[in-house]
């Protein structure tokens, strides 16, 4: 690299205390911050009206925002709207796709609306990328539905944006389709392209997100690695099995917050760090009970999303 290359950008994104307030007033987002860095595969979390494509919406200027600032590979929205959309390619939710256009003139097409000349074109490329290139001259009514969700990746790269935005891509395909599109972004993702998917999976923001942003209700309600989000939740969950069946839970195991699922089965949810299963266990002892099985369930990012979505202050 020459010293008069451009440095880049530490963030790939920065949002500061970004509100949108829609006419009637929905307050869909309040003062969200957050920062993706450079290379991230980021995942943006939330129950469904939590506000995340409204915030997608704004960094493709399909929405104004009504107060804070968005910085797309260091370029103001509101100064530089140009680079800013230059840098991003938005991969939408909706299979809109013109049923009479083929992929390789749809990507011609949106080339052209991006102002890359001719030469620098690299359609079948991108196409080959997504795995359509025997589909390039093919009608795209003729394309099943997970062809064209990919299509709709190879037509937000066209213009080699750094930055890929991907709107809840895998609603409505199957396992199959999703493997190879996660494959194929996963790919991007290591050849520098920084992600940033919306999603309602939570298992595939486990899988495939380094950081994790959840929102709900327009607010950010945890930004932090995978595994410290993980790591976080301090909640585990012991299932007893009785071997001989009891008709109420008895009182010191009550005391603890224990439950009965049945009267062969109680479960305790509690905090290791302040309730140890030794502690748990004397009272199972005390109460005279025989236990024939236990077992231990680990929380996981179901648990900690319902916690944090619900209301409820994380375990910490
Ligand atoms: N144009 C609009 N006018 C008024 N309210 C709107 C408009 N668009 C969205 N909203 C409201 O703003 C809130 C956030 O919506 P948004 O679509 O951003 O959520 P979301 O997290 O993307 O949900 P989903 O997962 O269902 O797409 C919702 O309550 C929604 O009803």
């Amino acid at each position: 690299m020459t010293s008069s290359s451009p440095a880049l950008p530490t963030h790939a994104i920065r949002i500061e205390g970004l509100s949108k307030t829609y006419k009637g007033g929905k307050v869909a987002l309040s003062d969200v911050s957050l920062a993706i860095p450079r290379g991230a595969f980021f995942g943006l979390l939330g129950p469904n009206g939590a506000g995340k494509s409204t915030l997608i919406n704004i960094m493709a200027g399909l929405v104004r925002k009504t107060r804070g600032r968005v910085t797309i590979w260091d370029n103001d929205i509101d100064k530089d709207e140009r680079n800013a959309r230059l840098a991003i390619g938005i991969v939408p939710q909706e299979l809109n796709l013109d049923p009479f256009f083929t992929p390789r003139e749809m990507l011609e097409v949106q080339a052209g609306l991006y102002g890359v000349p001719a030469a620098e074109r690299r359609t079948l490329a991108i196409l080959d990328a997504v795995g359509l290139a025997d589909k390039a001259d093919s009608y795209a009514r003729s394309l099943s539905g997970g062809m064209r969700r990919r299509l709709l990746v190879a037509k937000a790269m066209v213009h080699r944006p750094p930055i890929l935005v991907l709107d809840e891509p895998t609603a409505g395909v199957d396992i199959a389709l999703r493997q190879q599109l996660w494959a194929m972004v996963r790919r991007l993702n290591a050849q520098g392209t920084t992600v940033l998917l919306t999603t309602h999976y939570l298992e595939e923001a486990e899988e495939l997100c380094d950081q994790i942003a959840i929102i709900n209700h327009g607010r950010v309600v945890a930004c932090e690695p995978t595994s410290t989000l993980l790591r976080r939740v301090d909640s585990k969950c012991l299932t007893l099995t009785l071997a001989r069946p009891v008709d109420h839970v008895p009182p010191a195991l009550a005391a603890l917050g224990a439950e009965a699922r049945d009267p062969l089965t109680l479960t305790v949810t509690y905090r290791p760090s302040t309730l140890p299963m030794a502690r748990i266990l004397e009272a199972v002892h005390a109460s005279g009970l025989e236990v024939a099985d236990l077992a231990t369930h680990e929380a996981d990012l179901e648990d900690i999303f319902l916690r944090l979505t619900s209301g409820l202050p994380p375990a910490a």
